[in-house]
């Protein structure tokens, strides 16, 4: 008999106009790393959040090494042994790291915190599986990656036996997602077992053993991994041959659309005087994807808000079409011809608590299609709206009245792309456009990109995908300790020699290159 730590049986949990699990089937081995696959919205984090305790299932049994359980929270599912990494991390930022591992499990001896026995444990827990971290240091001041091994290690705390990672390595850094493949590979091996829900089918043939897909809320079976190519898994999941490579032909450019003429961007805080952004010159034309590719954490981010006016730049110019638009507002900008996805999409892309028909028209409901002397034009937002919908395949349960903030990860993010692509402009500058979106949803958004180009539009690309840098881009801008410091053709360079000129190994002389057109 197979040995099966955890089983969920027929599970069934609704929402307002979707049933997002319909008689789900789960079982995971104990010692196996079991990875949940399916496309955007197909009910992965709620079936999680069913075994988590957070969400109660209409229907279904759920048993911990055989015996029937009812999960009623997460301290439920803690006292099973169950814990969770969950897709925005749950730590308290002012805290330090050992004040979060042992939050809510602090022991006491006369009154007082016994603080050392936690970090000797904390210290031995992190030495045992590999996962480094400052135990002193505060949250707000680590890394993502290192903030992910402090969940890690909270899990390990409270001796949890189960491990659930929901989408744990879209926020990582290709060397972050390295070391956590590793940080599974131990874990399994000291008999802990995990489930793993991820997008990327080279990360379940790298790690899993299992995996198991859903489509549209329900099971459709589980596979070993070894046995199955990563077209099978995809086509298991979407339902049809998906094209895991871009077709595109060579760019044509034609007039610049975009200068970036010298930006510099200080750092706001005290103490740090190199420059986040150090004298970048680039421009960007009508008909071409220009990408720019580096290590997260190089000046990318600060650059896009100069560009974007989201944030200040402390010297040079931003121009738009031969305009100046330094001193614009954000607004103006987008307005003129500026299109954004940005990297935050719950800070900067989508109004949370708006339906998603509004943050569909939220750079254009001013305009005299959807408004009149102040009065929206709620046939028109909505008609507008249900297209997206529609073409961009936006999943939810009611449609265009469907609350943004309950859909989701991967659908939000289909809804800002789509709202960004579809209004009028002549640059479209996309951070990590296909973040979080399924195998289908990113050929899809890749070719509407190529598109795009072949359409006229200047395109320019901030990602941390190798792979999407390579099979998108006409030309590479790598940027190191925010400086530009080469310029490649996608044709020309290797996957490897790009990642030498991102860790800044090799860079170019890039005196003259600079604003060259
Ligand atoms: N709290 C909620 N209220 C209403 N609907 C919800 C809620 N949580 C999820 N849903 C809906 O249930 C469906 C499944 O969502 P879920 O987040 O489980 O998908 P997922 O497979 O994890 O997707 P992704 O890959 O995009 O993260 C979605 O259509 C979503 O809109």
């Amino acid at each position: 008999m197979d040995n099966y730590i955890i089983e969920m049986l027929g599970i069934t949990k609704e929402f307002p106009g979707i049933i997002a699990n319909d008689n789900i089937t789960l079982q995971l081995k104990k010692g196996e790393i079991h990875a949940l696959l399916g496309e955007n919205g197909a009910g992965k984090s709620t079936l999680m959040s069913v075994l988590f305790g957070l969400y109660q299932p209409e229907k279904g049994v759920i048993r911990v090494k055989g015996q029937e359980v009812r999960i009623k929270g997460p301290l439920d599912a803690n006292a099973l042994g169950i814990g969770m990494v969950h897709q925005h991390f749950k730590l308290v930022h002012n805290f330090t790291v050992l004040q979060n591992i042992v939050l809510g499990m602090e022991t006491v001896k006369h009154g007082l915190l016994k603080m050392d026995d936690a970090r000797k444990k904390v210290m031995e827990l992190s030495e045992r599986y590999g996962l480094y971290i400052d135990p002193d240091a505060l949250i707000e001041d680590i890394t993502v990656g290192m903030q992910q091994r402090v969940e890690i290690l909270k899990m390990l705390y409270r001796d949890n036996e189960i491990m659930i990672f929901d989408e744990p390595t879209a926020v990582l850094t290709p060397q972050e997602i390295d070391e956590l493949m590793q940080i599974m590979r131990n874990l399994v091996e000291e008999g802990k077992s995990i489930l793993f829900i991820t997008h990327k089918l080279d990360e379940i043939k790298a790690v899993a053993d299992r995996c198991s897909v859903l489509r549209r809320g329900k099971y459709i079976g589980t596979v070993d991994v070894a046995s199955v190519s990563k077209e099978e898994m995809s086509e298991m999941m979407v339902g049809r041959k998906v094209s895991l490579t871009v077709e595109k032909t060579p760019a044509s450019p034609g007039k610049t659309i975009l200068e970036v003429d010298h930006i510099s961007v200080k750092s706001h805080l005290e103490g740090h005087t190199k420059l986040l952004v150090n004298d970048v010159s680039f421009q960007v034309r009508s008909g071409e994807i220009v990408c720019i590719a580096g290590i997260d954490g190089n000046g990318q981010t600060e650059l896009v808000h100069a560009i974007t006016g989201l944030g200040a730049m402390s010297s040079g110019s931003v121009a738009l079409n031969g305009e100046d638009v330094t001193k614009k507002t954000i607004r103006h900008r987008n307005t003129h011809g500026l299109s954004h996805v940005p990297e935050d999409r719950h800070k900067h892309g989508l109004v949370l608590d708006y339906n998603l028909a509004y943050n569909l028209v939220l750079q254009q409901y001013f305009e005299p299609r959807f408004q009149k002397a102040s009065f929206l034009k709620n046939e028109e937002i909505y008609k507008y709206a249900d297209q997206l919908i529609e073409q961009y395949d936006i999943r939810s349960g009611e449609g265009a009245d469907t609350v943004v903030r309950s859909m989701s990860g991967g659908n939000q993010q289909k809804a800002i792309v789509a709202r960004e692509i579809a209004r009028e402009h002549d640059i479209l500058l996309a951070v990590q456009p296909t973040r979080g979106l399924d195998v289908g949803a990113i050929e899809y958004i890749h070719r509407e990109l190529v598109k795009q180009r072949d359409a006229g539009a200047a395109i320019l690309l901030i990602s941390l995908e190798l792979d999407e840098v390579m099979n998108l881009s006409d030309r590479i801008l790598v940027m190191f300790e925010g400086s530009i410091v080469a310029e490649l053709d996608p044709q020309e360079v290797t996957v490897q020699e790009l990642g030498l000129y991102m860790a800044g190994s090799k860079r170019q002389d890039m005196a003259g290159k600079a604003g060259e057109a």
